[in-house]
């Protein structure tokens, strides 16, 4: 029998609705263990570490949970770990968790769009999926996993895409990389190059802008200044930004702060095409990391990891730029 650590972080998972139809957080975590269908076939241990809606959810909370996992590794020898967390920031507390933990068990992220006592709520069927895919053996080594309505997805590219809708949770560009059936976890693609940075401390001052047609200097002129640490733009298209940006971008590069560029569409990866004021080409040369197959969060998490790393210069550049090969 596998032992299997369940970390309660709280969410929609963990709430309920009251009377009027408002969904609130309870006193604590609310899930039934003893309703989830695999206990007795699985060694359920439980850990109520914290009970936030995830918007609440910071770099050091995750970086917290990252400690009590290496704690499960080393110590109590679990066989696979599950966190419940809610569905808002679940993407980058799982992205977090995969750059910075050892690939040796399988840990898995899961939440729900319906809280606990609503008509169709997902919780417990989700909670169970994600125990089962923790406790498969073909889980092992596939970095952190996100598992959501029957789907399982790398914590590397998945996103939340529907504010409600059960089926929030995809992979745009590279898809999900297996499926949940009623008693098996079942993949049907590898997960392609790992990285970890071992980190004890996470860094302030990482900082994400939006692009936007017409878009000025303004944003980019008020986080100029000495906390800041990092920039990750999210460009219009291919990766371009309006001509108006660029002599504030070209401040904050002057001042040695890193810039890393993704896409603000949905699927594709920000690339170096278009030789025009504010096109991809010039701001590589100015000197901004094009990061291929990020999203923008996702590209703020990798970045603020490698700075908590202690990353500078090409070794950053390096670690952030490519998610894919
Ligand atoms: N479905 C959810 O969990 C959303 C909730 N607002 C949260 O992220 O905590």
């Amino acid at each position: 029998m596998k032992t299997i650590l369940a970390i309660h972080t709280g969410g929609t998972i963990s709430m309920s609705q009251n009377d009027k139809g408002e969904v609130v957080p309870n006193d604590e975590n609310p899930i039934a263990e003893e309703q989830v269908i695999l206990k007795g076939q699985i060694n359920l241990i439980t850990d109520e570490m914290f009970n936030l809606p995830s918007p609440h959810v910071t770099p050091e909370v995750m970086l917290k949970i990252k400690q009590r996992i290496m704690r499960a590794i080393d110590e109590e020898h679990v066989d696979g770990v599950v966190i419940t967390h809610g569905t808002d920031t679940l993407e980058e507390t799982a992205y977090f968790l995969d750059l910075t933990l050892p690939n040796t068990i399988p840990v898995v992220v899961t939440g729900a769009m319906r809280s606990s006592n609503e008509i169709g709520s997902d919780g417990l069927h989700n909670f169970r999926n994600a125990i089962l895919v923790a406790a498969t053996d073909e889980s092992y080594g596939k970095g952190v996993l996100v598992v959501m309505n029957d789907e399982i997805h790398t914590a590397r590219f998945v996103t939340k895409t529907h504010t409600t809708n059960v089926a929030t949770f995809r992979t745009p560009t590279f898809g999900p990389i297996g499926i949940v059936t009623q008693s098996k976890a079942k993949y049907f693609q590898e997960l392609i190059k790992t990285e970890v940075a071992d980190i004890d401390h996470v860094v302030d001052g990482v900082y994400l802008i939006k692009a936007y047609a017409g878009m000025n200097g303004d944003l980019f002129n008020a986080i100029n200044h000495s906390g800041t640490k990092g920039l990750v733009i999210e460009g219009l298209g291919a990766g371009n930004v309006p001509p108006q940006t660029l002599p504030a971008i070209q401040h904050l590069i002057d001042n040695n702060i890193p810039i890393v560029l993704v896409s603000r569409c949905y699927n594709g990866v920000a690339q170096d095409i278009y030789d025009y004021e504010g096109g991809g080409i010039q701001l590589k040369k100015m000197g901004l990391i094009l990061c291929q197959g990020l999203n923008g969060q996702k590209a703020r998490i990798k970045l603020l990891v490698g700075l908590s790393d202690n990353k500078a210069g090409a070794d950053l550049a390096s670690f952030v730029s490519n998610a894919i090969s």
